[in-house]
C-alpha cells in the first residue's frame, strides 16, 4: 500500500537524531557519551513529563558540532520522512539550544538550510525551515537572536515557541511576535500541550499565531473549541509523542477523534520521532489501529496537513490532488 501523502508541520530536528547517529557523530567529534551503547541509551526513553524528555533532548544535542553534523542530522530525516510518505516538511530549529553550547549561529543555521535547499531534488519533499524559540529562556535572548537571523538574512518562513511550558505563558514574548510579523515572518507557538486553556488564548489574542503546535488541551474549554473551529486555526497534533510525555494517558483516551468530530482543523506529526516512537507514518499507523479510521478519514488529515502548510498555491494543489489519488485508490481496493 503506497504511503498516505502529507505534509510535516511539526517537527524538531535535532528530535530526528537516532542513537545510532549521536554515536556516529560523538565518534567523529571525539566526543565521549555517557552511556555504554545505543541500547542503553534507547533504555533511557521512559519519560514522565516533557521536561524529563527536555534534559535527555538537550544533552544529547553536544554532539551536534559542525555543519556538517546539522546537515548529516537534516538528510537523515527528509529520507526516512519521503519513506514516510512526507511530501512538504516545515522543520523547526532550536538555535539557542546551539548558542548556548558555543555553537556558532551560521553553523547550525547552514548546515540545516544546506540540506533543505536539495531535498526536493533528492527525497521529493519540500521544505521549509522555522526558527523556534526556547520559552524558559528570557525573551530578550530570542529577541536578540532573532535580529541575527534576519540580519544574517536566514531563510526561515517563521517562528515557533517550545521547551518547558508551563510557567512560560505566551505573552511573555509579545514583543518577539510582533517584531517577527513586522518582518514578514508565520508566526506559530506550542500551546496547550502540558500548559492551560489560558496559554492557547494568549497565543491567538497576544502572539496572534498563524497556526498552533498541539493545542490538545483546547477541549477543555468550550468557548476556545468555538474559536479555533470559527478561524480555522491549524493545530498540529502529535499522537505518539502526547502518549509518551504522559500528556494524554493511552493512544485510545487520545482527544484526535473528538477534535476532528468537532470541525478542529487537525494535522498528524511525529514532533521528535527518535525520541517519541516513531515518524509520522507510524503516527498514522498507530490512529488507524487505535480508532479504526477509514480512509475518509486518513486524508481529511493528510488534505488538513497541505491546508495549514505555507505553501504556494500551485504545489498545495498538486499535493491535494495526490491526497485524492490516494483516496480513491484506498476505497477501490486497489492501493
Ligand atoms: O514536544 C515538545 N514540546 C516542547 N518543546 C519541545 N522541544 C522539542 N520537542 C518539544
Ligand atoms: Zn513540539
Amino acid at each position: 500500500m503506497p504511503s498516505l501523502p502529507c505534509a510535516e508541520l511539526h517537527l524538531h530536528i535535532e528530535g530526528t537524531l537516532e542513537p545510532d547517529l549521536i554515536f556516529a557523530l560523538a565518534a567523529r567529534n571525539g566526543i565521549d557519551l555517557p552511556y555504554a551503547d545505543t541500547a542503553d541509551l534507547a533504555a533511557r526513553y521512559a519519560f514522565t513529563d516533557l521536561q524529563s524528555f527536555l534534559d535527555l533532548y538537550y544533552a544529547n544535542m553536544d554532539v551536534l558540532r559542525t555543519e556538517e553534523d546539522f546537515a548529516d542530522m537534516t538528510r537523515a530525516y527528509l529520507r526516512r520522512a519521503a519513506a514516510a510518505g512526507v511530501r512538504h516538511a516545515e522543520i523547526m530549529m532550536d538555535p539557542q539550544a546551539h548558542l548556548a553550547r558555543g555553537v556558532a549561529l551560521e553553523t547550525c543555521v547552514n548546515g540545516v538550510a544546506g540540506a533543505l535547499a536539495t531535498s526536493e531534488a533528492e527525497f521529493g519533499v519540500s521544505t521549509a525551515l522555522i526558527a523556534a524559540f526556547l520559552r524558559d529562556r528570557p525573551a530578550t535572548e530570542a529577541l536578540g537572536v532573532l535580529q541575527n537571523l534576519l540580519a544574517m538574512d536566514a531563510p526561515i518562513i517563521g517562528i515557533g515557541l517550545d521547551s518547558a511550558e508551563v510557567g512560560y505563558p505566551p505573552s511573555l514574548f509579545a514583543e518577539v511576535y510582533d517584531r517577527a510579523r513586522g518582518a514578514g515572518l508565520k508566526c506559530i507557538a506550542h500551546a496547550g500541550e502540558e500548559g492551560p486553556p489560558a496559554y492557547i488564548w494568549e497565543a491567538l489574542d497576544v502572539l496572534r499565531v498563524d497556526r498552533l503546535d498541539h493545542g490538545i488541551r483546547c477541549m477543555e474549554d468550550e468557548a476556545l473549541v468555538e474559536r479555533l473551529v470559527l478561524d480555522r486555526v491549524p493545530l498540529t497534533v502529535c499522537p505518539l509523542s502526547n502518549v509518551r510525555l504522559r500528556a494524554v494517558d493511552t493512544l485510545p483516551a487520545h482527544p484526535l477523534p473528538e477534535m476532528l468530530a468537532r470541525g478542529l482543523n487537525v494535522s498528524v506529526n511525529s514532533d521528535d520521532p527518535a525520541y517519541f516512537g516513531g515518524y509520522v507514518d507510524d503516527n498514522f499507523t498507530a490512529l488507524g489501529k487505535a480508532f479504526g479510521l477509514g480512509a475518509d478519514q486518513l486524508a481529511t488529515l493528510a488534505g488538513n496537513s497541505f491546508r495549514s502548510a505555507f505553501l504556494d498555491a500551485g504545489r498545495r494543489a498538486a499535493l491535494l490532488a495526490e491526497v485524492e489519488a490516494w483516496r480513491a485508490a484506498e476505497q477501490a481496493g486497489t492501493a
